[in-house]
């Protein structure tokens, strides 16, 4: 049995939608199905999947009915990513706002466990850079788990309070505050968020999201967008947090079209688009949105002076070594921290290295590798990268059992490997690295990683 709603939920959302249209949006929060939706890896899948298309995102697809994911390879593979509709209208944004060769500089703010990074990180493309940040050390960690799984190298993850980003000024062109909030929207999908909302819990979250704002703000460009969002209804946390940015701050509305039959309720704050998700009125939660550009005030970029020296250079032979495990090395640039080998695309290695010498950063670009003299052993993550070259080791291609037991790390047939590193497919799609040395195979896919059995 589920809770019944909030009282207090239940008044003030009567007072601000009136009877009819809050007892629509109760009915779908307390009866309604939550759609399941995943968003594939352009990266990584060549061709469109088959089935209804999240209209506001080209890359989201419902699904019929929840599958076990964990049984997939292509989840594991980074092929996809199953997230909430509402979500993926960050996309619709996006494309508004930036031209497609645009490679912007962006940060992702309150990033885990990374839906919307992975959404970012796509758009972006490969000559762009998120830097995707998280407080939560352990949320942290299962977000870089995420980013090395989506495999596009164009992600840095920070383990950060926001505050600590002040001394980049004017540096990114894009920051999206996916602000921690009490959650009304999630009422459906999760039972808890019930039992965790109170009153008190909605001042807390406004206040703390202003406090987040301001901490962020000096380091949009000016021009530069802010995307907020969350997924609760109330206006404390929504309008009036909007309302209150652009009293403290020169905020610009910035234009982005919605298609009427998608059912989002788009509307404005101090001349600013904002757009509303209710599950009785789209297939997806609860979610709010707004768009705002920082007004032009001609300030010039600053980072603060380098805390370490993170990166050292590779020498030839090592350079050599590592070009020859992507395919397309003339695009890389590949660097040494503490004896790991890191690929990053060369566009965004100026502002990788600004970023590692000032943050506290638990993964980035691509971490490729050990270099043992001539000898190299690769990284999980290489497996994963997409562009990751298909001729250097032999292709293991496993059928789905023998898939499923290298994922649980049990011991695999050695007749199915040629001698040395291969790289696991399954359908074509790595997997990650096993080794064979004469009659028997090292399993080498990640302890923390693997599947339990089932
Ligand atoms: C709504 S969730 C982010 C979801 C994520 N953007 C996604 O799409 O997968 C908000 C995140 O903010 C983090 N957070 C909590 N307190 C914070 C704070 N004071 N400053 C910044 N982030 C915070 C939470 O740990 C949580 O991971």
């Amino acid at each position: 049995m589920t809770l019944p709603l909030p009282e207090l939920f239940r008044s003030r959302t009567t007072e601000s939608l009136g009877t009819s249209e809050a007892e629509r949006l109760f009915a779908a929060l307390d009866n309604g199905e939550s759609p399941v939706s995943i968003r594939f890896n352009p990266y990584k899948i060549g061709s469109q999947p088959e089935g209804r298309q999240v209209p506001w995102c080209r890359y989201g697809y419902y699904l019929d009915e929840r599958p076990q994911f964990t049984l997939d390879p292509a989840f594991h593979g980074g092929a996809y990513y199953v997230q909430e509709a509402s979500s993926m209208f960050l996309e619709a944004i996006f494309r508004q706002i930036f031209e497609p060769d645009a490679a912007p500089r962006i940060l992702d703010l309150c990033a885990a466990p990374g839906g919307k990074t992975t959404l970012l990180s796509t758009l972006a493309g490969a000559e762009g850079l998120v830097v995707a940040n998280e407080v939560i050390r352990q949320r942290a960690s299962v977000l870089a788990a995420n980013a090395v799984k989506w495999g596009i190298g164009n992600i840095v993850v920070t383990n950060n309070d926001p505050a600590h980003f002040a001394p980049f000024e004017h540096y990114f062109d894009l920051i999206a505050v996916d602000a921690p909030c009490s959650g009304e929207g999630m009422f459906r999908k999760d039972p808890a968020a019930r039992t965790e909302w109170s009153e008190q819990g909605v001042k807390l979250c406004a206040a703390r999201q202003r406090r987040i704002l301001s901490d962020i703000w000096g380091s949009l460009r000016p021009g530069g967008i802010l995307i907020y969002s969350t997924c609760t209804f109330n206006a404390a946390e929504n309008e009036e947090n909007i309302a209150w940015l652009c009293g403290e701050y020169d905020c610009e509305p910035v234009e982005i079209a919605v298609d009427p039959s998608w059912g989002v309720v788009k509307g404005e704050t101090d001349g600013i688009n904002t757009f509303r998700f209710y599950p009785h009125r789209v297939k997806g939660e609860g979610f709010f949105a707004a768009v705002i550009r920082k007004s032009d005030g001609r300030r010039r970029e600053r980072t603060p002076k380098p805390r370490k020296a993170i990166f050292s250079a590779l020498n030839r032979p090592e350079t050599d070594i590592l070009s020859q495990w992507v395919a397309q090395p003339e695009y890389m640039r590949f660097a040494k921290v503490n004896g790991t080998a890191y690929a990053y695309y060369r566009e965004a290695f100026g502002a990788v290295r600004q970023i590692s010498e000032s943050l506290t950063v638990i993964h980035s670009g691509i971490p490729a590798g050990q270099l043992f003299g001539a000898k190299f052993k690769p990284e999980h993550a290489l497996a994963l990268f997409h562009d990751v070259s298909r001729e250097t080791v032999p292709q293991a291609e496993f059928d789905l059992p023998q898939t499923l037991d290298y994922l649980r790390k049990n011991e695999i047939d050695p007749s199915l490997l040629q001698e040395g590193i291969n790289m696991v497919c399954y359908n074509g799609l790595p997997l990650g690295w096993i080794k064979r040395i004469g009659g028997r195979c090292n399993n080498l896919y990640p302890k923390e990683s693997r599947i339990a059995a089932l």
